[in-house]
């Protein structure tokens, strides 16, 4: 099993490619089985995630071509759908796999799709994706952990208001409307730059969306929907996650393809904490020289700070001036890092769904490990700033997620290897 060895205390300097968000990849490859045309998706990022995602695909029947695999990766999916089970198999392994659900019932009258359970971060249930579903005329019925859902007259729109702005639901939510009679009107929708790539790419296949970027989407369906060509939105998570490399090491690095005006909440953040931005046309430079500063974060739906960056934040913060209060407020087992960040010198307490941080002046380079995606690589930023080696161990979290981390920060003068 692979492992990253990190050898810490260097400072960075160049150019690190943003890739294409992985969050908004993942449902827009469901998106392909909403017409019987093809979707061609640019700047797809290279993950395992999206791996996972063209398998399931691939048992759905829909093929998968690589169009071109140069700096950005472009795939085409089309193909007749052959299937509308989704097993546990491939669900089990990624939870993103729920967004079938919505396009195969809207398109195919019917689904079986295996309920994903939770995860390392928290119980996470579908009870929002299924009641919204609900609300467009799908019958839902659970049963051998499977959620099996019919319309077999086609669904029809209503006005659905969801309790909690769940990305996930909305997602499935406005596939499924796209294609139903008559009007959708979603309201207290999430409003992530993902949904809006979403909506973006579902109107340039001829679905009819109004509200976009808003917590109020309204969805004129239409019979069928057809092919587009669609430029995936740069990784605001994989942006913020590198600022934060920059922040815990100094240094100066333009983050090529990274949008400031979608870290809105991260930058604030960071300029408080003593870490400057600065937008360049595509760019986004980030340098730190003088001291990090303690600062208080709650994790909020957007546009307020992501949960997806709250575990890299505790490593920064954890070598800052000063105590700094964290709050996770959207998952209730997000804090699985803070053991192992411990292990390495850190001065972290949880208390119920807060962490204070006091900050120490070093860290100290350890054999860690961590249980999820953005855990792995908090342990990674704050092995590039502890004093030593630090080997992180179970790195297929981070490899669903980040593209070629050893090579984007190793060229930018990390000390960082795979080994296996
Ligand atoms: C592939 C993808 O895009 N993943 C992102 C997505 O996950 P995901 O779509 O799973 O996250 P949601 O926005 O749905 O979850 C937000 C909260 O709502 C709850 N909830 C959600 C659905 C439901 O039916 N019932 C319910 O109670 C969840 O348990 C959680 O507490 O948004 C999260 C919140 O920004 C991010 O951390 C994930 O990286
Ligand atoms: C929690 C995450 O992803 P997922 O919803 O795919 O588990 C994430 O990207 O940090």
């Amino acid at each position: 099993m692979d492992r990253f060895i990190i050898r810490g205390g260097r400072t960075l300097a160049g150019d690190i490619e943003i890739g294409g968000a992985k969050n908004a990849a993942l449902p827009l490859l469901c998106a392909g089985l909403l017409t019987s045309e093809r979707l061609v998706l640019t700047n797809t990022p290279r993950i395992a995630d999206i791996a996972t995602m063209v398998e399931l695909l691939a048992s759905l029947g829909l093929a998968t071509d690589t169009l071109d695999s140069g700096p950005t990766y472009t795939l085409s999916v089309g193909g007749d759908i052959t299937s509308t089970e989704a097993s546990y198999d491939i669900v089990s392994k990624m939870r993103a796999s729920i967004l079938v659900l919505g396009p195969l019932v809207a398109r195919c009258g019917e689904a079986k799709v295996s309920l994903p359970g939770g995860c390392a971060i928290g119980t996470r249930p579908v009870d929002l994706h299924l009641k919204g579903l609900e609300a467009l005329g799908a019958e839902i019925e659970l049963s051998g952990g499977y959620v099996h859902a019919r319309a077999p007259n086609g669904l029809t729109g209503a006005r659905y208001v969801l309790p909690v702005a769940s990305v996930g639901a909305t997602e499935n939510i406005i596939m499924a409307a796209s294609l139903a009679k008559g009007r959708t009107e979603l309201v207290n929708a999430a409003r992530e730059p993902e949904i809006t790539d979403l909506v973006v790419c579902l109107n340039a296949m001829g679905a009819r969306i109004e509200g976009i970027g808003t917590d109020t989407l309204v969805i004129d369906g239409v019979p069928a929907l057809h092919g587009a060509r669609h430029p995936i939105i740069s990784d605001r998570i994989e942006t913020g996650t590198y600022a934060c490399a920059v922040g815990i090491t100094g240094g100066e690095v333009r983050l090529l393809g990274g949008r400031a005006d979608h870290l809105d909440a991260v930058i604030r953040v960071l300029n408080e904490a003593g870490v400057e931005t600065e937008q360049q046309g595509d760019a986004l430079l980030v340098r730190r020289a003088g001291r990090l500063r303690g600062v208080d974060i709650m994790t909020e739906p957007y546009p307020g700070f992501p949960t997806d960056m709250q575990a890299q934040f505790m490593s920064l913060l954890s070598v800052a001036e000063g105590a700094s209060m964290m709050t996770e407020t959207i998952f209730e087992n997000r804090f699985m890092h803070v053991p192992e960040l411990n292990r390495m010198g850190a001065h972290i307490n949880v208390h119920g769904s807060s962490a204070i941080i006091r900050g120490v002046p070093e860290l100290s380079g350890a054999q860690v490990m961590a249980t999820d995606l953005r855990a792995s690589f908090s342990l990674i930023l704050a092995g590039l700033a502890a004093k030593g080696e630090t080997v992180l161990n179970r790195v297929y979290h981070l490899d669903r997620g980040y593209e070629a981390v050893e090579r984007k920060l190793s060229g930018v003068g990390a000390d960082i290897e795979r080994a296996s």
